[in-house]
């Protein structure tokens, strides 16, 4: 028999192959938007705008004056998820390789989306972390973390 993976497995490995497009040195993070029926309408990874050339910005540095480090410039997996999306995102859920930030969980509410579903949880308990989740809590918006499922890429 041929080995079949489930539904959170597909979309797990979806945003997780998404993952490996991202130039970001330390953290590749991948996200894969799903509707109520299993269809797929939306996936990005961590990378910078439009028209922002890889080369010519501080992907490597994580410290020090804001300017200087990758961290303005980068658009997170789930938001790039949200705006390569196609129609409207109320009910769907959200699959993402690592917990989602402060940020990135405001545009999830706005959006509708009603679940996430994350493998990584790296930054737990961080002030970021905990914001989001207060929010996601206010919201009613669910999370909900999975085993590892291993991609392999060669
Ligand atoms: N959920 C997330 N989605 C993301 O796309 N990111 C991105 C932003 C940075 O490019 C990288 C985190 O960098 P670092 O601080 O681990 O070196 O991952 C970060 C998080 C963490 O909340
Ligand atoms: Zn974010």
């Amino acid at each position: 028999m041929s080995k079949v993976i489930n539904w959170t497995q597909y979309f797990m490995g979806v945003a997780k192959l998404s993952a490996y497009r991202s130039k970001d040195p330390n953290t590749q993070v991948g996200a894969c938007i799903v509707n109520n029926d299993n269809k797929i309408v939306g996936v990005g990874y961590n990378g910078l705008p439009w028209g922002c050339e890889d080369s010519e910005f501080p992907w490597q540095v994580r410290e020090g004056e804001l300017y200087e480090t990758k961290y303005p410039y980068v658009v997170h997996a789930e938001l790039n998820a949200i705006l390569n999306s196609t129609g409207n995102l109320k009910g769907c859920r959200i699959y993402v390789s690592l917990f989602p930030c402060h940020e990135c969980v405001k545009a999830i509410i706005q959006s509708g989306i009603s679940e996430i579903i994350y493998e990584d949880d790296k930054y737990n308990g961080t002030d970021s972390d905990r914001a989001a989740k207060r929010m996601l809590e206010a919201a009613g918006v669910k999370y909900t973390k999975v085993e590892p499922f291993v991609i392999e890429v060669k």
